[in-house]
């Protein structure tokens, strides 16, 4: 057991790509918590996908060892918590588990939207917070003008922000030094009766599930008997460890401590963050606050392309939600796509990365039909339902009105752009809410449906910015509008996957905006073929497919028989992503493109 005056437990929060990884990996190197040769760069985001696109998805967890200035040797606990806005909710939790934050804003950015959603957070939780000053390596660095930033904005006291470079390891040593004086120690009880916080768990295929916990009071040993409150299940401790961030067993944790355990638990859902873990003989009285479950808000269906593929695609499912309880599913059947699953996301973030495990891990080619937020139906005797698919909506004669999800979304923008996210907001039925100038940036609050916000929001508020634009969102409740059921029409087939929910008095623009790429996106066929956009019976849009008069080989003149092999294989592989709608052929790719609004 550790002294407590002796443990300083911390999470870093930050904007997306301000550095929060780099400065994880510079504090574990210094440190020495992993030999030089094992590290890799951004330890912390374990898996590969995370790597490649740069961002943090689980939140992990490691134990530092530090000898401080003042001759004691401290354990320094850093638990790593996800940037991106799908993950707020366990930004929140895993805020819980400790005392303190660094707050890392980029030098040459300044205060971004995720800085403060992850900043308020860290308030909310009581943390002391230590600004720190990153990337000041590079030329357009402004350390002033950003710490008078995180006054007038954040409102915390910014004058002893620490400027570094995780980068070049400018500064890393203050950051220590910090932690270690400005932090406070946890408080917690040994002698009393074990009380811990389930702060996450994960599916491990040699361990099954490690659970992580924050102990408040008391200790845990291996083998003891331990039970969880919320589920009342009862366990044997098989292994108790810490992370560096490799698991080594340890004796006990007591009060302050991070560690995890493994009790042969089968699956992350038989755990709930959030749980107070005791023990089974002698429990403490009273659990901590529980967690607000994370629900997913975005659903779509994800079908193979090749339906031999459903029993594979069942199994990837299933692995995966073993270890992601955020992730849910169930079996779907559509007129057009066969058997597939209907599944659920925290967001659009969280939807991209299950498809791309499913289709890269699992080597599945997949359709994803368009994302929908759950909308509320009031029947008109009086029943409310959830639709979690454009495709069930009941006949509207039962329905007496349809309400939809409403986010209030906050964004951060230099001046310059201002106009274009305003009208981008606007065009999305945005209502403004507050409107508010930091320096050259501006801070514009909005009330947006959410429905207008999953599909492309992020993409078309990037580009309309050139990617100065930040962007976070919290879930406000469900207003009612007038929402309609548009479907489209193939060769006068409906394909299901392609309805969407839309407000009545876009529904013409869509439409015809879907239509016109469908129109683009579906090769030509022998036969003329009509799309059309229909709301109940009524066409509200239409295009043709001309008939297709020449083969692909014309072109190839005289007798070069290599080429027109070529050609030929070539329309054969982009057959295999082509899906068949009675006599016509969609390519995968129609599926996602037909929905974007851009244009
Ligand atoms: N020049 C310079 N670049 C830095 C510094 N710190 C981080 N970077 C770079 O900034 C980018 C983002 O850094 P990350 O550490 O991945 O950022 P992050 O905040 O962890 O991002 P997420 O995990 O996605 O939230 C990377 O390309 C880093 O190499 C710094 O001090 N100086």
């Amino acid at each position: 057991m550790t002294e407590l005056a002796q443990i300083r437990n911390f999470s870093i929060v930050a904007h997306i790509d301000h550095g929060k990884s780099t400065l994880a990996d510079r504090l574990i190197q210094l440190t020495g918590t992993v030999a030089e040769r094992d590290m890799k760069a951004q330890m912390l985001d374990s898996m590969d996908i995370e790597r490649e696109r740069g961002i943090t998805i689980k939140a992990q967890t490691v134990r530092i060892e530090y000898p401080a200035k003042d001759g004691k040797k401290y354990i320094l606990n850093l638990i790593d918590t996800p940037g991106h806005v799908d993950f707020g909710y366990e930004v929140s939790r895993s805020m819980r588990a400790v005392e303190g934050s660094l707050l890392v804003v980029d030098a040459t950015q300044g205060v971004e939207a995720q800085t403060l959603a992850n900043v308020y957070q860290a308030i909310d939780a009581d943390h002391e917070i230590v600004p720190v000053l990153n990337k000041i390596d590079l030329p357009a660095a402004e350390p002033d003008q950003v710490k008078a930033q995180i006054e007038d904005v954040i409102g915390i006291d910014a004058s002893e922000a620490i400027p570094i470079s995780a980068k070049t390891g400018l500064g890393i040593p203050d950051v220590l030094e910090a932690i270690v004086t400005r932090l406070p120690a946890p408080k917690g009880d040994a002698s009393a009766p074990l009380k811990a916080m389930l702060v996450d768990s994960w599916y491990d295929p040699y361990l099954g599930v490690v659970v992580m916990i924050r102990v408040m009071d008391g200790m845990i040993r291996k083998g003891d008997r331990i039970k969880m409150m919320q589920t009342g299940a009862i366990y044997g401790v098989d292994k108790l460890a810490v992370l560096k961030p490799q698991m080594v067993d340890i004796a006990e944790l007591g009060p302050g401590e991070i560690g995890v355990f493994t009790a042969s638990i089968k699956q992350v859902r038989d755990t709930r963050v959030g749980d107070t873990i005791t023990h089974e003989k002698k429990p403490c009285l009273k659990a901590l606050p529980g967690f607000k479950p994370s629900i997913p808000v975005v659903f779509c269906g994800l079908f193979p392309v090749d339906a031999n593929d459903f029993e594979a695609l069942r199994d990837a499912i299933e692995k995966l939600a073993l270890n992601d309880a955020s992730f849910t599913y169930e079996m779907e059947t559509s007129a057009a796509l066969g058997f597939g699953f209907r599944c659920g996301f925290l967001g659009l973030l969280h939807l991209e990365v299950i498809r791309d495990r499913l289709e890269r891990e699992y080597d599945l080619d997949l359709i994803t039909t368009a994302p929908s937020v759950v909308f509320r139906l009031h029947m008109k005797d009086g029943e409310v339902r959830e639709l979690h698919n454009p495709a069930d909506m009941p006949d509207l004669t039962f329905v007496d009105h349809i309400e939809e999800p409403r986010i209030k979304a906050t964004i951060m923008v230099p001046d310059d752009y201002l106009g274009d996210v305003l009208k981008l907001c606007q065009d999305r039925r945005g209502i403004q809410m507050d409107l508010t100038y930091a320096g050259s940036r501006a801070m514009a609050v909005y009330d947006l449906p959410l429905a207008e916000v999953v599909f492309d929001f992020y993409d078309r508020l990037k580009s309309v910015t050139k990617g100065y634009a930040s962007f976070d969102y919290q879930m406000m409740g469900y207003r009612e509008d007038n929402l309609v059921k548009m479907s489209i029409l193939v060769n006068d087939e409906p394909v299901d996957a392609l309805s969407i929910m839309v407000h009545r008095d876009r529904a013409e623009a869509r439409g015809r905006v879907m239509c016109e790429k469908l129109k683009e996106l579906i090769p030509r066929h022998m036969f003329k073929i009509p799309v059309q956009a229909a709301i109940g019976g009524r066409v509200i849009a239409r295009e043709t497919i001309a008939a297709m008069r020449k083969d692909v080989t014309a072109k190839c003149y005289g007798g070069d028989v290599t080429r027109k092999k070529k050609l030929l294989e070539k329309q054969k592989a982009g057959k295999k992503k082509m899906r068949q709608f009675g006599k016509v052929e969609i390519p995968q790719s129609a599926f996602i493109s037909a929905l974007k609004m851009d244009s």
